[in-house]
């Protein structure tokens, strides 16, 4: 039997869907959202993930701010952008794309942000809110990939509070926030968090009713890891060149002999990545109905 399929591409299209109302209502209240994005550099990927961004902006009827940086720009160079998209009133909310060029200073980039327009969900006292909101109603905009991971799962009725998710991965963009995100109350899952010096990950990973792989070793979870029926969710991205056709390809975590145990997986491309990116225009939308919510009436 095969897994049953965590599709991405479509749930992300219902979602936007759902925000283009949500757009055009703002718009007929006078308010545009705009999203904008500051790029350092020119990593294929990060270039490739930002145009992600841009269209599915124009596809919800969300301006376009888009800051492109040579990759030998100063510290700042980034920090005068970053000023600039903080005063610019036709950017409601905005990203820094990760990661920065070496030897930068990304914590410092995230911090410059006003959190008032951090789309990300990054900058601290947005991760401080979550970390504060574990009991309570959360206003503030959540890191995109673990809040796309949690919708994937929920409008595919793959239920949470009880289940034991191992996350494997602690970084910034997915485990981290992600831990935190699922030990909410009114999600209530339990989590272990995994990552490059946890000893014999497979026991762990096989504790899981949800396995969520966001460390970039290309098929490192193998089938005989995963409890039969686990849901899977393949975040991590390794490009790798084919060799049939000498052409670099995306390989995700997990081995494709996973399918014949799991009872669901999210496909990669296809699963995670686009929900990311629905999640982040949900949170450009979010910011400008909070500010139509504090417009003086
Ligand atoms: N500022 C941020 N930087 C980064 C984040 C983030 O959330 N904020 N996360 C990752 C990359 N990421 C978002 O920027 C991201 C990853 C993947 C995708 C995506 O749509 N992937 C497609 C495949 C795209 C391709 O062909 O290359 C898919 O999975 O189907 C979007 C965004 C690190 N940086």
């Amino acid at each position: 039997m095969s897994a049953a399929r965590l599709d991405g591409t479509a749930t992300a299209a219902a979602i936007k869907a759902e925000l283009r109302e949500r757009v055009d209502a703002l718009r007929i209240r006078g308010i545009v959202p705009g999203l904008g994005t500051l790029l350092v550099g020119d990593d294929p990927a990060s270039h490739a993930y930002v145009a992600g961004k841009h269209r599915d902006c124009s596809e919800v009827g969300v301006e376009s701010i888009r800051v492109d940086l040579p990759g030998d720009a100063s510290e700042a160079d980034v920090m005068a952008a970053i000023d600039r998209l903080n005063a610019d009133p036709a950017v409601t909310g905005y990203i820094v794309q990760l990661p920065l060029p070496q030897g930068m200073d990304a914590n410092a980039a995230l911090e410059r942000i006003d959190p008032s327009k951090d789309a990300d969900g990054l900058h601290p006292t947005n991760l401080g809110r979550l970390v504060l909101g574990v009991d309570g109603e959360l206003t503030s905009p959540l890191p995109c990939t673990p809040a796309g991971i949690v919708e994937l799962l929920h409008r595919h009725g793959v239920e949470l509070p009880g289940k034991h998710v191992v996350v494997l991965g602690r970084g910034l963009t997915v485990g981290r926030p992600l831990g935190l995100l699922l030990t909410r109350k009114g999600i209530d899952a339990t989590v272990t968090l995994a990552h490059s010096r946890t000893p014999d990950l497979a026991t762990e990973v096989r504790r899981g009713d949800v396995v969520v792989a966001a460390v970039g070793v290309p098929h490192l979870v193998q089938a005989d890891w995963i409890k039969p029926g686990a849901a899977v969710l393949d975040v991590g991205v390794t490009r790798v060149i084919d060799h049939e056709t000498g052409k670099a390809k995306l390989t995700g975590d997990i081995d494709p002999a996973v399918a014949e145990v799991a009872g669901w997986l999210s496909p990669n491309p296809g699963g995670v990545g686009p929900m990311t990116r629905a999640l982040l225009v949900a949170n450009v939308v979010q910011a400008a109905e909070r500010q139509l919510a504090a417009r003086p009436s």
